[in-house]
């Protein structure tokens, strides 16, 4: 099972006549059980492109190809693809387990096996205590989770998740991270899941995309894209934090990643001032004139404080200042 996305274009038109390329081009694969993360800034065309895989959202040009056949005419109904939004629309008058189990018997499955399938499916995402009651008595995550189980049930052939996790606490976030994959694993199905959380993205991506207008800019393995991002824009996008741009020298921008920035007293770098302190847990984001740095919290200077960053060659990264393109 896989789903194919070649040169997908969508143009929106607003109410004024004004235009947006919401796909410009796009040509993605998600193969048989990979799990592919979209990542990109917000209105960089995510919603809009698994909006065209689950057939909810007409092509201007390019085709969807789910399991090797040609889907871009096929009503949404007949994809066999499930999508789960950020927001889970839950039928107000069922109870949890009729909602997980509604499509199934729409279907014509029989009660018994329907009943057995949810129970099944609830026990994997751990809501059985939860199949009894109403969704106005459920907690934004925990409705979030009967929609997950409702997507799953159908043994979808491609799974499509719209920020499932955004309104998940972080520790039940973290857990539900777990039993996503698990139950793509299990199902084997492709999953195609957009989300804004970097950290969301490096963890359970098999790969990543990464968009901006309309655009997938990279595709590759998470550690890929982290270690050697395609361009500028993508080195801003991906990562834990947005790398450092330095202004551009004989047209090339060095970059270079927060994490790998050191904060001295003394010594030879760039010298600066420290204009902000910002407590993350163990460590701090300290921003020396341009330049970010992630440095551990024992280690954290004063804002105002004279200091001098550096860096090893090493993890210096290059680009192309014109064109933002990797040297
Ligand atoms: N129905 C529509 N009519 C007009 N413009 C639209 C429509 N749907 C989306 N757009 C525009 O298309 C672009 C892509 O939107 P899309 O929702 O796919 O982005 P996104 O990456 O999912 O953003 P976000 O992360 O904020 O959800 C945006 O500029 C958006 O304003």
């Amino acid at each position: 099972m896989s789903v194919v996305v070649e040169g997908a274009r969508k143009e929106f038109r607003a109410r004024r006549g004004a235009r947006v390329m919401a796909l410009d081009g796009v040509d993605l694969e998600a193969k048989p059980g990979e799990l592919l993360v979209i990542v990109g800034p917000s209105g960089s065309g995510k919603s809009t492109l698994l909006r065209v895989i689950a057939g909810l959202e007409p092509l201007d040009a390019g085709r969807v190809l789910i399991d090797d056949r040609d889907v871009t005419g096929v009503p949404a109904g007949r994809r066999d693809v499930a999508l789960v939004f950020q927001e889970a629309a839950l039928f107000p008058h069922l109870g949890v387990a009729a909602n997980i189990g509604i499509g199934e018997r729409a279907r014509g499955t029989r009660r018994r096996d329907v009943e057995s399938r949810v129970r099944e499916v609830a026990r994997v995402l751990d809501i059985e205590p939860l199949l009894t009651r109403m969704p106005t008595e459920l907690s934004g995550g925990e409705r979030q989770r009967v929609a997950l189980a409702r997507a799953m049930i159908r043994s979808p052939r491609v799974c499509l998740l719209d920020e499932p996790l955004a309104s998940v606490d972080t520790e039940l976030r973290l857990r539900m991270r777990g039993e996503i994959r698990a139950v793509q694993r299990s199902l084997g199905v492709p999953m195609v899941h957009v989300t804004h959380d970097q950290v969301e993205a490096m963890a359970m991506g098999d790969r990543v995309a990464v968009m901006a207008q309309g655009r997938v800019l990279q595709c590759d393995i998470p550690a890929e894209v982290y270690a050697r991002p395609a361009t500028t824009a993508v080195a801003r996008t991906f990562g834990p934090l947005p790398m450092n741009l330095l202004p551009a020298v004989d047209g090339v921008v060095t970059g270079v990643r927060p994490e790998r920035v050191r904060v001295n007293r003394s010594g030879a770098g760039r010298a600066g001032t420290v204009a902000a302190v910002e407590p993350a847990g163990e460590e701090c984001l300290v921003r020396v004139d341009d330049v970010l740095a992630r440095v551990p919290m024992a280690d954290a200077p004063h804002p105002g404080e004279q200091v001098v960053v550096t860096w090893r060659p090493e993890d210096e990264h290059h680009f192309d200042a014109e064109t933002g393109a990797r040297r």
